[in-house]
């Protein structure tokens, strides 16, 4: 069946609506063919890291303040310039049309119609112009890149300035992609209409790299990722481009200061949502580190299994600027185009203000370190192991 194909399912927030962002889930998984589920939901190797991802915020309980005046919460939280109306932005994700045919045109709009950051991956299915229409100056634009060559990230980083771009996000934990066993089992490429149109000439289709038994989004990382990447390619780039350059995939105090000595605008803490190194630390339990180290210099982001506002509300207080938000988004996308990317958007943000309002604390920036305690104390018998799973869609 493809994408869509059986008319819009309702989008949150629309009556008969899913109610959590589990729902969305579970409404999507029936509209997407099998081995495209797999590729977004999927992880690397055993997939540990993946569930450790939010099994973490299992292990920190909110602190609630009584007798504040709520009365006035406001979310909203600033990031380069801009207002955000929420600490929450949508994860670069490749290849937005798995999910639905307007792929990251429907995910510009939602952005926009939510007031929260689009980042574009340099894998979008759409060009990076005609997304910047499609969210009409509603929603800031990052563009995400990967190590393609100099020339390639070079020429993207000048097309997002000239397009209004508002920050590059150059993705450092992939040298090249992971082994995920979903993909391989399912010889799993994009179908041949869906291209990564941005860096097409540079970078052979994925559909080139289809085989019988491997992962063709790997296979083409093999041939064309840059490995030998180092700080050094990051300050070159970094002193080339007037953006602000952001760096994701740090989950240690080591890569947070050097990031800072290296001219980062931001960090953003994340495992790649357990596609990349399996074992990897879960990104909530990498972020007190990251934050320690960083010490206000410059803004944390964090990525890595927000399903729930309480969860955004966690991550301020264990020492996030802000969030970014991965599949539910796809997911949202698949049931509904943009109305369900945005729906999913909204819910985070409503789900976050209540958490706000009911633990008297009316300002994103009052979710300080007080505002969490580990669950459960340290202290207890019994306690359940780091990384046990959590109920499914808790
Ligand atoms: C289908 C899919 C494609 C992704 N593509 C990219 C990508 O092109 N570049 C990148 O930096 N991260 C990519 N990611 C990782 C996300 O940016 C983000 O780190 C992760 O999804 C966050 O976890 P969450 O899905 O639990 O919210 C992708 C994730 C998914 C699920
Ligand atoms: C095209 C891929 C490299 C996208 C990606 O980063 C991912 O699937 O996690």
């Amino acid at each position: 069946m493809p994408p869509g194909s059986a008319g819009p399912a309702p989008a949150p927030g629309t009556p008969g609506g899913p109610l959590t962002v589990a729902d969305v889930e579970t409404a999507a998984r029936g509209r997407l063919p099998a081995d495209v589920w797999d590729f977004i939901e999927g992880g690397s190797r055993t997939e540990w890291t993946l569930a450790a991802n939010r099994a973490q915020f299992g292990h920190w309980a909110l602190r609630p303040r009584v007798l504040v005046d709520v009365s006035d919460p406001d979310p909203s939280v600033e990031l380069f310039g801009d207002r955000l109306a929420a600490p929450l932005a949508v994860a670069p994700m490749a290849y937005h049309e798995l999910a639905h045919e307007e792929g990251e045109l429907a995910t510009a709009r939602a952005a926009a119609a939510e007031g929260v950051p689009l980042v574009v991956a340099a894998f979008a299915g759409r060009g990076l112009e005609e997304i910047a229409t499609a969210a009409g100056g509603g929603a800031p634009l990052w563009l995400q890149l990967y190590w393609l060559g100099r020339k390639v990230v070079d020429e993207l980083a000048d097309r997002a300035a000239v397009a209004g771009y508002r920050a590059l996000v150059v993705t450092a934990d992939a040298p090249r992609v992971a082994r995920r066993l979903r993909d391989v089992r399912n010889s799993f490429a994009p179908p041949p209409h869906i291209r990564a149109v941005n860096v097409d000439g540079a970078v052979p289709p994925v559909t080139a790299y289809r085989a019988a038994g491997a992962s063709a989004i790997e296979a083409q990382s093999r041939d064309r990722f840059d490995p030998s990447v180092t700080w050094a390619d990051l300050a070159r780039l970094r002193e080339r481009t007037r953006l602000p350059v952001v760096l994701k995939g740090v989950l240690t105090a080591e890569d947070a200061r050097l990031a800072v000595e290296h001219g980062c605008a931001a960090v953003i803490v994340s495992n790649h949502g357990g596609r990349q190194l399996d074992g990897a630390l879960p990104s909530l339990a990498a972020l007190p580190e990251v934050a320690e180290a960083v010490a206000g210099r410059i803004p944390v982001l964090l990525d890595g299994g927000i399903r729930h506002g309480s969860d955004i509300a966690k991550a301020l207080a264990l020492g996030a600027q802000a969030v970014l938000v991965g599949r539910p988004v796809l997911w949202g996308l698949a049931c509904a185009g943009a109305p369900g990317a945005a729906g999913v958007l909204r819910l985070l943000r409503e789900e976050f203000e209540e958490a706000m309002t009911l633990a008297g604390r009316p300002r994103a920036t009052d979710f300080t370190r007080t505002a969490v305690t580990p669950w459960p104390p340290p202290t207890w018998s019994g306690a359940p192991g780091f990384g046990e799973a959590i109920p499914e869609g808790s």
